[in-house]
């Protein structure tokens, strides 16, 4: 294979924040793990002189000429502390190639890659050409970090394809530097998406594993992990995380005096979970969990971003004995329950049952997997009609 005709599979996890979200934005300590759901995303380097961005989990398929997207700009002047502090020439110019792209999920997506690729471009022959396409098995924008997953993936596409590092990334003993500069580029596309990202999401999805996180530190990984039994209730309600975010940040302005203790209480729950991982038996750490878990909902449902169809899911798991709280940004979106280990598989399909019966969608997904990865395809029949088609396991055993 030549490098022109280079097939590339890369893939990222999603998250599940177990305690923290919202408090960490505000520099509290949060404390997530990778989940088992992954973005997959398939880089076709061709000699087309085009470059297709086709994401159908947005419903997107665009395409434009290579000799097209150019800006008379120092890449240095594009890569500012925030994206939003680009000038308005060029940002007028990201919004000609958008067309007639409206919809706010679609435009955030399409505007991360259109930054990251003006970022990360570097010179390159004129019949140069590429197709990025991306499929998610996680729901998308339902706080199981979707967008961070996305994010990862295109900053390693774009990282690969401009050659700023190599394929075999995970191989390599500068493996920690090439993942940090992974995370720095995820992390720009977050800020695309989300507005005031904490970092906790794309440091999950890009190192994977469990890990504590405090916003402007670097994350800690979670001493006496053990992945644990969840069960994952989307309820479907849409939600934006750009939106709840920004709703906390107005409550703190306004009532710092009675927002702050909430954040300062949550910020002491990760903390308690931290030292419970560290020392506790598998059956403290199990009660402890729950009581945090209840906590941690009702400090967030007091920080507004619960909603009707989260409370209900708390109702349904609670007639079992399973505490549950909402994870992610909220407002909808994903809930998490606990599942000791003396709960029985009888008792657990009959919550997942319940919830079914609501029109939730149930998922049961293992913890701390691997992060950010990268392969090189040699099958030719493994191309973009193979990544949109594949089942889950199939796309699994061949991106990691
Ligand atoms: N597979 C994907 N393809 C394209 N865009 C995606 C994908 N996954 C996530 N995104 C982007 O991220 C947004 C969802 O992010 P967000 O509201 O933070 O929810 P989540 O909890 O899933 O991270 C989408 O609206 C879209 O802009
Ligand atoms: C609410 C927050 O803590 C997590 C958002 O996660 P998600 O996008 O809902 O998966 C925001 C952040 O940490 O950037
Ligand atoms: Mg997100």
């Amino acid at each position: 294979m030549t490098q022109t005709d280079r097939r590339v599979l890369i893939s990222a996890p999603g998250k599940v924040i177990l305690f923290g979200e919202h408090a960490v934005v505000h520099k509290k300590l949060a404390v997530a793990a990778s989940l088992g759901l992954r973005t997959y995303l398939h880089l076709e380097e061709n000699e087309t002189g085009q470059c297709r961005l086709h994401l159908p989990d947005v419903d997107i398929d665009l395409t434009w000429p290579l000799s097209e997207l150019s800006l008379n700009v120092d890449r240095k002047a594009l890569d500012t502390d925030h994206p939003d502090n680009i000038p308005e020439e060029i940002k007028q110019q990201f919004e000609s190639w958008m067309g007639v792209t409206t919809k706010e999920n679609q435009r955030r997506a399409v505007l991360s890659f259109l930054y990251l690729f003006f970022v990360l471009k570097t010179d390159k022959p004129a019949s140069f050409g590429f197709t990025i396409s991306t499929r998610s098995t996680l729901p998308v924008g339902a706080g199981l970090g979707s967008s961070a997953s996305f994010a990862s993936c295109i900053s390693t596409a774009l990282l690969v394809l401009f050659n700023h590092i190599p394929i075999g990334f995970t191989q390599s003993e500068k493996k920690e530097s090439y993942l940090d500069t992974i995370n720095r580029f995820a992390y720009k596309a977050e800020q695309v998406i989300h507005g005031n990202p904490s970092g906790l999401d794309n440091s999950v999805c890009v190192f994977g594993g469990a890990l504590s996180f405090r916003r402007g530190e670097r994350f800690v990984p979670l001493e006496g992990f053990q992945s644990l039994q969840l069960l994952l209730t989307n309820t479907k309600v849409p939600r934006s995380t750009n939106a709840l975010v920004a709703g906390v940040g107005a409550k703190k302005e306004k009532y710092p005096n009675v927002i702050n203790p909430i954040l300062d209480s949550i910020d002491n729950i990760s903390l308690r979970c931290c030292e419970a991982f560290k020392s506790g038996s598998k059956e403290d750490l199990a009660q402890e969990l729950e009581d945090l878990v209840d906590m941690n909902h009702c400090l967030l449902h007091a920080l507004g971003v619960s909603h009707s169809s989260l409370e209900k899911v708390r109702v349904i798991t609670e007639e079992f004995g399973v505490k549950t709280k909402l994870t992610g940004a909220g407002g909808g979106g994903c809930a998490l329950s606990v599942i000791r280990d003396d709960v029985n598989v009888e008792t657990t399909n009959l919550v997942a049952k319940k919830l079914a019966e609501e029109g939730y969608d149930c998922y049961r997904t293992l913890l701390g997997g691997t992060g950010v990865n990268a392969v090189v395809l040699g099958d030719d029949s493994l191309d973009q009609t193979w990544l949109l088609n594949a089942d889950r396991e199939t796309l699994e055993s061949h991106a990691i």
